[in-house]
């Protein structure tokens, strides 16, 4: 039997399955979507079957055999493979780029050099003793043994090619049990405590440490304890000499979710809106067929329960569902909706989990002991065997395009993945792309005739209730009038009400164009990456200038480098001085901030959420992150400070992500008993997604957007590829992208699609550019790009890849990067 197996090594010229012999003892484990290792150019790599075939083109007594079998169960499924395949060719990757995606970190093998002494005689001659006595006849990791006899590197060398040591190689999982060092108080407490009142005062490091664990009395991860008692690791190491604390190894939970207990909860009672979604989502999953709707349902009109009693109906039907929800939204309280209405039958894949508690849900997917796969974009590839219903909850989300190759999109992948298995799709938001809702309403025609349309419309919120009420205020008013704070004399007003009241409100700040940057206030001069085009960002706990692309980290300057003016001026997050604002104002008021610096550590974004719930603050202030997905029964307020700096990104979606923004965080407000208002500060309040966001009214939205995207030409109206091409050497890289983009004009050319989109309709094609991109330089490479613009049934990623031919192989420093990016959600 032979197999046809993808290598990872993800190169164009490798992109193709190689064939090698399946030795008698794998034949019954080996399917496709087994992982293998297989010998490749001197090592064994790891792969994955993608065929199995009887004989094979080549030579047959040539082929390699398969070295490994790497797993019983094989981590990939057919359909899966193929996936991969199509989405390979559809975002210019390598096949085996998409694979990789497919499968939990902890299977992606590294391969793993060990050597062994064979000829034990010559090695006694050619190694010194020390060596050979320690290996033994033990195969020995290649870079252990050099490590431990760096002197002897050249005879090791000579040993391998003279066959005295041989060489195995071996694909070993990155998975390892995660252990973490944990503080804990030794039985005696007592003796503790009399030992703490003892400690030299220059101890006052350790007096702290100890005393805060006195105080929590229950073990703690050192580094949690040092990042909230503020001590250092020494201050522990020497208590622990002392005995006064104790370090052990432990290992990390991995179930996640393990030893909580979720409220089971019944099917509520549909609403008639409900209902109606309901019906025709289930006869979609009834028939089998694959299907795409568009669930669009206002902020809090009960979408939720609709996915739940149709995944009800799905698993009924003994097929398996799949449900996307953006990272951000992953909170508790969404896990607890669907670990309370279908238990253990539920898994829950998100990136804050670790490699091994990802590894432990996916294989509660693929050994069938759960039917419903809950998580960020990746849970797309839940290895199930039948699906019958994919939900895609705030579909309009940009996170669900992957900006790393394979750069997918998790939204046509399920579209995709449904066809194979002839699943429903349902993708459900209150302010739905654009793309999906011109594709959902487009007119039916003949050919669709008996099927039903595929936009769901809930219009209304559960129980009646009305959306909250919108006032928009004009900041540049606020500033004629003598009001100089960040916050309206409304916004200020109603806070202060929601705090007499001892109701909850919710402040937004749109933190792009807040950003951290360090200005000098007399000349200008602002602190930029020596190796990229970008500015530096001000880190606050560090005092560190940092470069986001590339890493770099230098000292922040006490005066200007450029004019030596101590006028230098460090601007922190905008939501750390609305907090300052905040507080000063309104003395005691209890804010829980929600943003990059405070959510990093591992479950602190779902920690902030559940002491919010809890009502243990007053406000909740942050970034995007507060808009979404939140059902607070005692939020009554929500403000946004600023609603336009997203409006003047130069990105064709900065209306349209406005709007989704400013309707969503709306939606937070009044969705219980309490009604709920809203105040949005603006500069700029005629804007039309200003505007149509304060009426709650998509569809007014649409149109004004749609007109703009018909006249400047882009999606719906066209499809978009963006080729970003980059290297060290400006003259090599402006060659080479005018050359790339002549190719790709030729042979669209040939293909008769190479027409002006503005020529009405029908199958048009342009190539923008190249330009330089608007980052245009990122670790010291020069970046050109191309824009291709696209209309009709045209399959351009088969264009680009042609036209990439001519540039791939060839010395690699010469090498021009290329990076496809197709249907790309920002154009930098
Ligand atoms: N049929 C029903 N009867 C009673 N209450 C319901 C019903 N359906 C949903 N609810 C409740 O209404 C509230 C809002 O529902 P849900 O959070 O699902 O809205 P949503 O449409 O997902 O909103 P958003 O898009 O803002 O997240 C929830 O508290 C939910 O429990
Ligand atoms: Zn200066
Ligand atoms: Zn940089």
């Amino acid at each position: 039997m032979i197999a046809k197996v993808i290598v990872d090594v993800p190169s164009r010229q490798t992109d193709r399955p190689f064939d090698y012999e399946v030795p008698a003892a794998f034949a019954d484990w080996i399917e496709v979507g087994s992982r293998v290792g297989v010998p490749f150019g001197g090592r064994v790599l790891q792969g994955f079957v993608t065929e199995l075939a009887d004989t094979s083109d080549f030579d047959s007594k040539r082929l390699k055999p398969i070295a490994e079998l790497l797993d019983h169960v094989p981590p990939l499924l057919p359909d899966l493979i193929e996936l991969a395949k199509w989405m390979s060719e559809k975002y210019c990757c390598s096949w085996t780029t998409a694979l990789q995606a497919m499968i939990p970190g902890a299977l992606k093998g590294k391969a793993e050099r060990l050597v062994c002494i064979q000829d034990a005689e010559s090695a006694s001659e050619d190694l010194p003793l020390a060596m050979t006595e320690w290996m033994g006849s033990q195969l020995v990791k290649l870079d252990v043994l050099l490590e431990r006899f760096p002197e002897y590197a050249k005879s090791v060398k000579s040993a391998l090619r003279e066959g005295v040591l041989v060489e195995h190689t071996k694909v070993r999982d990155r998975l390892a049990i995660r252990k973490v060092l944990t503080v804990y108080l030794p039985d005696d407490v007592g003796k503790v405590r009399t030992q703490l009142a003892a400690l030299p005062a220059r101890a006052g490091k350790q007096r702290e440490v100890l005393a805060f664990m006195l105080e929590r009395g229950e073990p703690m991860v050192l580094q949690q304890l040092l990042a909230e008692a503020g001590g250092s690791a020494a201050s522990v190491r020497s208590l622990a000499e002392k005995g006064l604390l104790e370090l052990r190894e432990v290992e990390q939970q991995r179930d996640p979710y393990a030893g909580r207990e979720f409220d089971r909860t019944m099917p509520l009672a549909l609403t008639e809106g409900q209902n109606e979604v309901y019906d025709r989502i289930i006869r979609a999953v009834d028939a089998g067929e694959p299907k795409t709707m568009l669930l669009h349902g206002v902020t809090g009109s009960g979408k939720t329960e609709v996915y739940l009693q149709s995944i009800q109906f799905c698993l009924e039907q003994e097929k398996q569902a799949i449900v996307l929800v953006p990272e951000i939204s992953l909170t508790p309280q969404m896990v607890e909706r669907f670990k309370g209405r279908f238990g253990d039958a539920v898994a829950v894949l998100h990136s804050r989990l670790s490699n091994g508690e990802r590894y432990d849900e996916w294989r509660k997917i693929r050994s069938r002991q759960v039917q419903v796969a809950i998580g960020a974009r990746s849970a797309i590839f839940a290895p199930f065997e039948r699906i019958g219903l994919i939900i895609i909850d705030e579909e309009h989300e940009s996170s669900y395009k992957q900006e790393e190759s394979p750069k997918y999109h998790a939204r046509d992948v399920a579209v995709r993945r449904a066809r194979q298995h002839g699943a429903a799709v349902v993708l459900g938001s209150a302010t739905p792309s654009l793309e999906s809702f011109a594709a959902a309403s487009r007119p039916l025609t003949a050919k669709d005739e008996g099927r039903e349309p595929a936009l769901l419309p809930m219009p209304v919120r559960v129980g009646g209730r009305p959306l909250p009420p919108v006032t928009v205020i004009d900041m540049r008013e606020e500033l004629k009038e003598g009001n100089r704070s960040m916050f309206s004399r409304l916004l200020h007003s109603s806070l202060a009400d929601r705090l007499e009241r001892g109701e909850q409100s919710v402040l937004l700040l749109n933190r792009r164009g807040y950003s951290t940057f360090v200005m000098c206030r007399s000349c200008g001069y602002t602190a930029a990456c020596p190796h990229c085009d970008i500015s530096l960002t001000y880190h606050q706990k560090s005092r560190a200038l940092r470069c986001h692309y590339c890493g770099h980290a230098e000292q922040a300057p006490a005066t200007c480098p450029s004019c030596q003016s101590e006028h230098i001026r460090y601007f922190g997050t905008g939501t750390q001085r609305v907090e300052e604002e905040l507080s000063k104002l309104f003395p005691g008021i209890r804010v829980i901030r929600m943003d990059v610096d405070t959510t990093t550590e591992k479950n602190s974004h779902e920690k902030l959420l559940k002491q919010f719930g809890d009502r243990k603050a007053d406000v909740l202030l942050g970034t995007q992150m507060v808009a979404k997905g939140l059902d607070f029964p005692y939020v009554t307020l929500v403000g946004v400070i600023a609603a336009d700096t997203s409006l003047n990104l130069p990105d064709f979606r900065a209306a349209e992500r406005t709007f989704q923004l400013l309707t969503q965080v709306a939606g937070r407000a009044g969705r219980h008993h309490l009604p709920g208002e809203v105040v949005i500060q603006t500069y700029v309040p005629e804007h039309y997604a200003v505007v149509t966001a304060q009426q709650h009214d998509y569809a007014a939205f649409v149109s004004e957007e749609l007109r703009h995207r018909s006249a400047m030409g882009y999606p719906p109206y066209c499809r978009l590829i963006l080729v970003t091409m980059s290297h060290e050497q400006l003259p090599l890289l402006s060659t080479v992208s005018e050359g790339f983009a002549s190719e790709l004009r030729e042979i669209a050319e040939n293909e008769g699609v190479l027409i002006s989109l503005s020529s009405g309709f029908g199958r048009a094609l342009e190539v923008l550019g190249p330009v330089a991109s608007p980052i245009s330089r990122i670790k010291d490479r020069y970046r050109f790009q191309c824009v291709i613009k696209y209309r009709g049934s045209i399959d351009a990623s088969a264009l680009v890849r042609k036209a990439l031919l001519p540039f791939t192989g060839g010395p690699p420093q010469r090498l021009v990067q290329f990076s496809i990016d197709v249907d790309p959600q920002v154009i930098l």
